[in-house]
């Protein structure tokens, strides 16, 4: 079977700075890629790229085996290709069934059919293992973790296969985190979803990633079975490159 994404070859340059060079990646069904690097290594530029926001300048990307050409985030999202970012993720002052139908209101004429949207939004939630004990709460009541969970679920809700997840561990404590951990843990087991994460956290990225990919410099340096490494060995690379950049600074 096709991988879920595939990126062959992509580059993207802002000016005379190169972000992406010949970047390769793939990602089955099922499958948890985490993506590694170090400030400014590319990693945010390249989930652009794959969901829509920023043309590559160079390569292409596949879906399903099939190339697509990304007009727009909007258009990634019809593919199925949907990112969740740590700060963005929900409108504080709706409340949880509100945010799980952003701009997908459920309506009766013109009214919100508030009745149908919380009973969908309890069931999902429940079925995707999140919990929140009242979808009614505003969402600035809770925490980053239960935020982030929330947000995985709508975009699983509305059909995500892709899901591109940029820093959801960041600023996270250990319980938080591993509210997330578990989610992507059960979407990975249910098979359908591929999923990239960003991580900075070495020891948590390896617990739930599948591979693990590291881009230095707008390249991917590496990229090898969770199984086949070790955060040690991860560290080493990530403080070898950090040392080689100072090295070749001027000055
Ligand atoms: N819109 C832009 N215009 C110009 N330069 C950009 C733009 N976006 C990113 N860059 C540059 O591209 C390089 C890669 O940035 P990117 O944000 O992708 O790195 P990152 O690995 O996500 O870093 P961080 O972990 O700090 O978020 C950096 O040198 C950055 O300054």
């Amino acid at each position: 079977m096709a991988d879920a994404l595939r990126v062959e070859g992509v580059a993207k340059r802002f000016g005379a700075l190169t972000a992406l060079q010949d970047v390769n990646l793939h990602v089955g069904r099922g499958e948890v890629l985490g993506l590694l690097g170090d400030n400014g290594a590319g990693k945010s530029t390249l989930i652009k790229v794959i969901c829509g926001f920023h043309r590559p300048d160079a390569g292409r990307i596949l879906v399903d085996g099939i190339e697509v050409v990304l007009r727009s985030v909007d258009h990634a999202r019809s593919l199925g290709i949907d990112t969740v970012y740590q700060d963005l993720a929900l409108v504080n002052e709706l409340s949880v069934y509100h945010n799980m139908f952003l701009n997908r209101e459920h309506r009766i004429g013109p009214l919100l059919n508030n009745r149908l949207m919380r009973r969908l939004a309890e069931e999902h939630l429940r079925e995707m293992g999140v919990d929140i004990p009242d979808v009614t709460v505003e969402a600035a009541k809770l925490s980053g973790g239960q935020r982030q969970a929330i947000a995985v679920a709508r975009s699983v809700y509305s059909a995500a296969r892709i899901l591109l997840l940029d820093e959801p561990l960041a600023a996270m404590g250990a319980k938080e985190a591993t509210i997330i951990l578990d989610l992507v843990a059960d979407l990975k087991a249910r098979g359908d979803v591929a999923i990239v994460i960003i991580a900075h956290n070495y020891a948590q990225a390896l617990q739930v990633c599948d591979r693990v990919a590291i881009l230095q410099q707008g390249r991917i340096t590496f990229d090898r079975p969770t199984a086949e490494t070790s955060v040690a060995e991860l560290t080493d690379l990530m403080v070898a490159d950090y040392r080689g950049r100072r090295r070749a600074a001027p000055g």
